[in-house]
Parts: C-alpha cells; sequence; structure tokens
C-alpha cells in the first residue's frame, strides 16, 4: 500500500478507537450510578486488577506486551476514576453546570490555564476563563462574586509550596472544593530561529524561575525578567521580537504564541509536577465513595509540645497526614501558623472528634475545605 493509504487506514483506525473510549467512558458513568445505588466505593482496585491481568494476556498473542497495556490502562482507568467522581460530586452538591467561570493566573497558555482545562472539561460544558495577573486577584474575583471557582497553584516537586497561596488562605472566606496534579514541563520557548548562544535574557513567573534555578545558574551573561506568568512571558517574546530574548513555560502554551522550542525539560526535578487547589465561594460535601481530603489550619502557641500534642490528636484518630506546612501569622512573625491537609472525610466520626479535641488545645482553628483526592494511584499487576 502507498504511504498516504496506509495513513488513511490509520486514521479510520483511530477514530474508530475514539468512538470506543468514549463508549467506555459513558459506560464508566453508568458504573458510577450503580455503585451509589449499592453504596460501594468508586475505586474497585481488585477489578482493575482482574481487568489488566485479561487485558494483557489477551494482548500477548496480538503482539501487544504487557508494559504497553498497562501504561495505556492506567490512563483510561484514571480518567474512568476521575470521570465518576466528578459526575458524583456534581450530582451531590449541585455543582453541575452548563457554563462555570474560572479564575486562574495568566492567560492562554500558562500552566494554570491548562490545569483549569483539565479539571473543568470535566465538570461543565463551557469554561469562561479570566485569566487573572496575580494570585490575589485570582482570590478577590472569586470572593466578590466576578468568577465561580479559582484554580490556585500550591505547591511542586521543585520548587516547594506556594507560600503566597497559602498566605492568602489564612484570610479567605473561599473553601477549598477540589484538586488537581499536573505536570510541568518547562521548555526555553524563543522566536523561531532563535540561536541559543546569543540569548541574553529569559521572561518566566517567578515560581518558573525558582524551579529552572539549576539550569539557570548554567546560562552565563543571561538577565533575568519575572513575568506575571508564562503566558504574560510569551506575550512579551511575541511582542519584542527580539531573538535574544526568550521565555520558559509550556510547550504547547509557547505554540499558541508561535513560539518554537528551544531545549526542554528544564526543571531541577525530572518528575517536575505541580499541585493545584480549587477554591469556592461554598464549601462541597465529599461523597462517601469518593477518598476524601480535609485542609486545616490551626494556631497551636507556643507552648512547649503544642504542635506535638495538636498531631497526636489526628494519630489518637487514626487519620494520617498528607502535608504539614507552616507559614508566619501576619503581624506576628515569630508565630506560625499550621496548615494540615489529612486523608479524611469532614464528616467521618474520627475527623469530627479530632477536630472537636483540637479546638480545646489550639488557639485557632479553621477548616478550609474538604474535597475529592485526585491522587488515583495506578494499581500495579501482580504477577498471575
Ligand atoms: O468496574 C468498575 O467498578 C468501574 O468503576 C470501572 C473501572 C474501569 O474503568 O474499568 C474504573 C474504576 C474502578 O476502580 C474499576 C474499574
Amino acid at each position: 500500500m502507498e504511504l498516504d493509504e496506509i495513513r488513511h487506514a490509520i486514521s479510520d483506525t483511530d477514530q474508530q478507537l475514539l468512538g470506543l473510549l468514549a463508549k467506555r467512558r459513558q459506560l464508566a458513568l453508568a458504573v458510577a450510578d450503580a455503585k451509589l445505588a449499592q453504596n460501594k466505593p468508586i475505586r474497585d482496585q481488585k477489578r482493575e486488577q482482574e481487568l489488566l491481568v485479561s487485558l494483557i494476556s489477551q494482548g500477548k498473542p496480538l503482539g501487544l506486551d504487557a508494559q504497553y497495556v498497562t501504561r495505556l490502562y492506567h490512563v483510561i482507568i484514571e480518567d474512568s476514576v476521575l470521570q465518576q467522581q466528578a459526575k458524583i460530586q456534581g450530582q451531590l452538591n449541585g455543582t453541575d453546570s452548563p457554563a462555570v467561570r474560572v479564575a486562574f493566573l495568566g492567560g492562554q497558555g500558562s500552566y494554570s490555564y491548562w490545569a483549569t482545562q483539565k479539571y473543568f472539561t470535566r465538570r461543565a460544558e463551557r469554561i469562561i476563563e479570566q485569566g487573572c495577573d496575580s494570585f490575589n486577584e485570582i482570590v478577590q474575583a472569586v470572593e466578590t462574586g466576578h468568577a465561580d471557582y479559582a484554580v490556585l497553584p500550591i505547591e511542586n516537586t521543585s520548587s516547594g509550596s506556594i507560600n503566597e497561596v497559602y498566605d492568602l488562605l489564612q484570610h479567605t472566606r473561599l473553601s477549598i472544593v477540589g484538586e488537581l496534579t499536573h505536570p510541568i514541563a518547562h521548555c526555553l520557548l524563543g522566536l523561531p530561529g532563535t540561536d541559543l548562544s546569543k540569548i541574553r535574557q529569559v521572561c518566566a513567573h517567578p515560581q518558573v524561575i525558582a524551579q529552572c534555578s539549576q539550569y539557570l545558574q548554567g546560562l552565563s551573561q543571561v538577565k533575568i525578567e519575572y513575568c506575571d506568568s508564562s503566558s504574560d512571558a510569551f506575550t512579551r517574546i511575541k511582542q519584542q521580537q527580539d531573538p535574544t530574548v526568550v521565555a520558559i513555560g509550556g510547550e504547547e502554551g509557547g505554540q499558541l504564541y508561535g513560539l518554537q522550542v528551544l531545549t526542554r525539560d528544564l526543571a531541577n526535578q525530572k518528575d517536575n509536577v505541580s499541585r493545584f487547589i480549587v477554591v469556592a465561594r461554598k464549601p462541597v460535601t465529599v461523597a462517601k465513595a469518593i477518598p476524601a481530603k480535609t485542609t486545616f489550619i490551626m494556631y497551636t502557641g507556643q507552648q512547649p509540645g503544642a504542635l506535638v500534642d495538636a498531631l497526636l490528636v489526628l494519630k489518637q484518630h487514626g487519620i494520617s497526614m498528607a502535608k504539614l506546612e507552616s507559614r508566619p501569622i501576619n503581624g506576628n512573625p515569630w508565630e506560625e501558623m499550621f496548615y494540615v491537609d489529612v486523608f479524611a472525610n469532614l464528616s467521618d466520626y474520627a475527623m469530627t472528634r479530632a477536630l472537636e479535641e483540637l479546638n480545646k488545645i489550639t488557639k485557632f482553628i479553621k477548616v478550609l475545605g474538604c474535597y475529592p483526592s485526585e491522587d488515583i494511584e495506578p494499581t500495579q499487576v501482580t504477577a498471575g
């Protein structure tokens, strides 16, 4: 067959595959309803294990190796779980809506833009995007009712916690209603034909600069220009049309601005992932069928062992901690506010009792939200 004929056949096959994936997604949503009726959890890793073993066995005679089948179905099953979770949460909280107004950092092509698309594509038919120039502006947009949700980066595997967001959470009335992680592949992006040896200036968001600090240390004679977001950096490159000025951001985002990839994988950590939180004016209830996280902040006071006593309360109630962060308290720089993420549903008896006890021994405590955990650990296939 001629190349074009073969490609036509590939395109036909891919179209059939897309149809089957869409059908599978609809079946998964039907499973969600069936499980809810039977009070069963969304995740059924025994079923996933059986499924993967069967698919690997069916793939062998077709020449599809186990690693390929497993990797492919990890992606398919993760989507299935997240779709089911989103459906159940929308029904439970009445948050299904044809259009949502979402505030995020930057404009089209910023990392927060892609995280917003990834999270809300499952939850609304239309996303009304509100790109902002600062985290404070994002929070204000939701607090004043100009946006329904905000997507905020809160930590990154290379640069750690994003303190400005933690500080905003200390004073906002908004609730955390969701989370997601998103891989961040930093690329050096410039005008087509840019000569790497002639670069004199790099534009990027301060967080991006921090995540690529090791790479940037290797660039001598280069000036760093801080931008409000990755899309802001892309815009400057496009407007300046100066081939000695480049940006750091995501490849897809750069393409929206006609920029080409000059170098890839600039982050200090090979697996560079950011965790984003989603905040809204109204808290959500998390269905029992879905693994939940609860985030609260507390000021324990400075008496010896105050923090230990508080954490022991969690231990006594069998509550595991996902993250512990501390930030200075505005106005009292030598006193710390602790941010605690736990793997628990706010409506769990253990969590209720733990919060009652923490209320008694801390000087201040506030629940920031209970939300679905979107850490979908892939099921590993044990040798049959
Ligand atoms: O069969 C189920 O219970 C489903 O929810 C479907 C499915 C899948 O996509 O295959 C998804 C999540 C479960 O953990 C197991 C399997």
